[in-house]
């Protein structure tokens, strides 16, 4: 069993990802800053807290483990911020990577998984969206993270190091035993904010626009719960160590909720009413993302297992309820 290096893997989707690494029997590193994750979310003994930007430090946590692959999770990742912010969305999330990729590079480590988004589509020209959909980024979020695709592919073809990339749709959801949460500081998705709502922490969820082209006028997305994003990462892995070549996949259900449905969703699991306020679009927001997930259904013979949107749902509460303060309790 080889060591896996996990960056960003005190953050939300990372955390879940090493959970599931370590149950496989991997021996799992993490690297985190920590700006936006927590270290109680961190199931490995192994963890450095150490910036990507730093290459010094970073050349460091090369010498100290014998590493065979690298989840790469670390990024930022506010649509908004990153519009009012480009130099540090470009510094972390292009830099920051090709840190890792000139210490692969020098290491000799072949095998790389990349977090990518459905922000690199921009907005959709046919739906369900298939991995070749033109990509035209509506913001500086998704247009680094399809230039560091394209630099991927470049070091694969230059240094032979493999890669795959996932294009995201929406994560949600939260750890079934319990254990793990989604706790972004500040919060701006769409679930968790109905929960807190629900908590009581928020007057109401403002829905950002209702005067979209759908059949309730509120924005439609597809969500994926983070267990069978977490099931993906490793079968790309096993993919790429069996021999197969760089890909990209995209991961979600192939199937959209309109934020109004979310809600009323959200208010069964929870059994309670959940305030709502109707508010102005936000910038940049498509109408409607829809993945087709079939290249890795087909490929890796990847099958989610928490495809209900009540379900996932139900985890992100579970865990929510149990710790109101996120990880800060
Ligand atoms: N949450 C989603 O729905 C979604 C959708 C599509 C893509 N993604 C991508 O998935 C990845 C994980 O998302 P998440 O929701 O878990 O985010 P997150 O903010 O919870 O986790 C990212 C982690 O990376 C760390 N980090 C950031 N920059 C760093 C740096 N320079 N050095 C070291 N650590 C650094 C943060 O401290 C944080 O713990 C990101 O790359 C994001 O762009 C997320
Ligand atoms: O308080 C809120 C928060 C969100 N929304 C709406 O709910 C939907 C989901 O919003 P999120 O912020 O939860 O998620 P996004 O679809 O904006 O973003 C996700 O998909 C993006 C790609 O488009 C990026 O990858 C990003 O990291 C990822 O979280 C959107 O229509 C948004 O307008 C509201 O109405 N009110």
């Amino acid at each position: 069993m080889g060591v896996i290096l996990v960056t960003g893997g005190a953050g939300y989707i990372g955390s879940h990802v090493v959970k599931e690494l370590l149950k496989k029997g991997y021996k799992v590193v993490v690297l985190d800053n920590l700006q936006k994750g927590h270290k109680k979310a961190v199931l490995t003994p192994y963890f450095e807290n150490v910036d990507l930007k730093e290459k010094n430090l970073l050349k460091g946590v090369f010498e100290k483990y014998e590493i065979d692959a690298i989840m790469h999770f670390a990024a930022l990742s506010t649509v908004g911020e990153s519009m009012r912010e480009p130099f540090k969305y470009y510094e972390n999330n292009i830099l920051g990577g090709l840190n890792l990729l000139e210490l692969m590079k020098d290491h000799n480590i072949k095998y790389f998984i990349f977090s990518s988004t459905a922000a690199v589509y921009g907005e959709p020209q046919v739906i369900p969206i298939p991995e070749d959909h033109p990509k035209n980024p509506t913001n500086v979020y998704g247009s680094s993270k399809l230039m560091f695709e394209e630099i991927l592919n470049w070091y694969d073809r230059i240094y032979g190091i493999k890669y795959v990339s996932l294009r995201y749709f929406n994560a949600a959801g939260a750890d079934p035993e319990g254990e793990l949460g989604e706790d972004h500081r500040p919060e701006t998705h769409l679930i968790p904010i109905v929960l807190k709502t629900a908590l009581g922490q928020r007057e109401y969820v403002e829905i950002y626009g209702t005067d979209y082209p759908t059949p309730d006028g509120t924005c439609i997305r597809d969500y994926i719960h983070v267990v069978d994003l977490a099931e993906a990462h490793i079968l790309a892995l096993e993919a790429l160590f069996d021999g197969m070549s760089s890909e990209i996949f995209n991961l979600g259900n192939e199937r959209g909720y309109s934020v109004r449905e979310v809600i009323s969703i959200a208010e069964k699991v929870v059994g309670q009413k959940i305030p709502v306020k109707e508010g102005q679009r936000r910038p940049g927001d498509p109408a409607v993302l829809i993945a087709s997930s079939n290249k890795i259904k087909k490929n890796l013979k990847w099958k989610p297992k928490f495809n209900d949107l009540e379900t996932m749902i139900s985890t992100a509460w579970n865990w929510m309820k149990k710790h109101p303060f996120g990880y800060s309790e």
